[in-house]
């Protein structure tokens, strides 16, 4: 476990776990997530955790679309396309991430960059909170509920994490995985580092341990949903316009 990994678990046992110690991860993580992270993180202060059972009870559950890929494999790029034309709110979890990093005071600021410069997951706790909170601000800032959930859920503890705080909250319509070689991934990882992304994970030594991680952590995920018949699977090679063409197709099954 690294130092930053430790100390998390540490400080959270210190404050909130001493009851579930030793006891089933799912546990863990529904206390962990309802009670206590949220209110640690939450700077929108909107979001209660039920509320988007509040929502059901007034209009539809909000759709998502999970959008994964290899890092590099274009799910940003084709998320903006998505949302100029379907309309569809685009949260990035690295994003949210990114952004939870720098926010000052953060308490998950040191573990996030250790995750994201080695290439592991951050625990879906402070990233399923993330990702509800957006939803929730999203909502009531544009009355969106139409989400692109880019790069999320990114290993089995994400899984499981959103499986226990969200699954039963929204209507998850279907997973877009840009399919694209390795060799193109870093080409362009390295070209958007190059161009000045100022991303600390857009280097040869990273991007290495982002592939053992996406090899090992995130194609279980996407195998999971495809036994489901949720995947919908896309070329990512090739010109970005293209690749939207195909996009297209999966959102005409929307309409149709
Ligand atoms: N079809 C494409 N052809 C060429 N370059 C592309 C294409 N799609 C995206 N890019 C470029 O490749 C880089 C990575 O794309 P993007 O950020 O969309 O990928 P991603 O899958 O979201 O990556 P990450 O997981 O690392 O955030 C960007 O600089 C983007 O402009
Ligand atoms: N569900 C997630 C998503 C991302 N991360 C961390 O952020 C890094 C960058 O993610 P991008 O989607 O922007 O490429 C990723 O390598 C992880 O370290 C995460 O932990 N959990």
């Amino acid at each position: 476990m690294s130092t930053a990994l430790a100390s998390i678990a540490s400080s959270l046992s210190r404050k909130v776990l001493s009851n579930y110690v030793g006891h089933r991860p799912q546990i863990y993580f529904r206390s962990f997530t309802s009670c206590i992270l949220l209110p640690s993180i939450n700077k929108f202060s909107v979001t209660k955790p039920n509320q988007f059972k509040n929502l059901k009870m007034s209009s539809e559950k909000p759709k998502v679309i999970f959008v994964l890929g290899a890092p590099g494999a274009g799910k940003g790029t084709q998320c903006s396309n998505i949302v100029k034309t379907y309309g569809y709110a685009h949260l990035s979890a690295g994003d949210l991430l990114r952004e939870e990093r720098q926010r000052s005071g953060s308490e998950f600021g040191e573990l996030i960059e250790d995750c994201i410069v080695n290439g592991k997951i951050v625990p879906v706790a402070v990233t399923c909170s993330l990702l509800e909170n957006a939803m929730t601000k999203c909502f009531a800032e544009t009355g969106t509920n139409k989400f692109l959930i880019d790069g999320f859920p990114r290993n089995r503890d994400n899984l499981d994490g959103w499986t226990l705080q969200m699954s039963e909250k929204v209507d998850l319509q279907f997973v877009i995985v840009f399919d694209c070689t390795e060799e193109v991934c870093v080409e362009r990882c390295l070209k958007r580092g190059a161009a000045g992304s100022g991303r600390t994970d857009d280097n040869l030594e990273s991007l290495k341990k982002r592939f053992n991680t996406f090899y090992n952590d995130s194609l279980p995920i996407i195998e999971f949903y495809d036994a489901k018949n949720l995947v919908r699977k896309i070329n990512g090679v090739g010109d970005a316009d293209v690749v939207f063409e195909s996009v297209q197709k999966v959102f005409k099954e929307i309409k149709d």
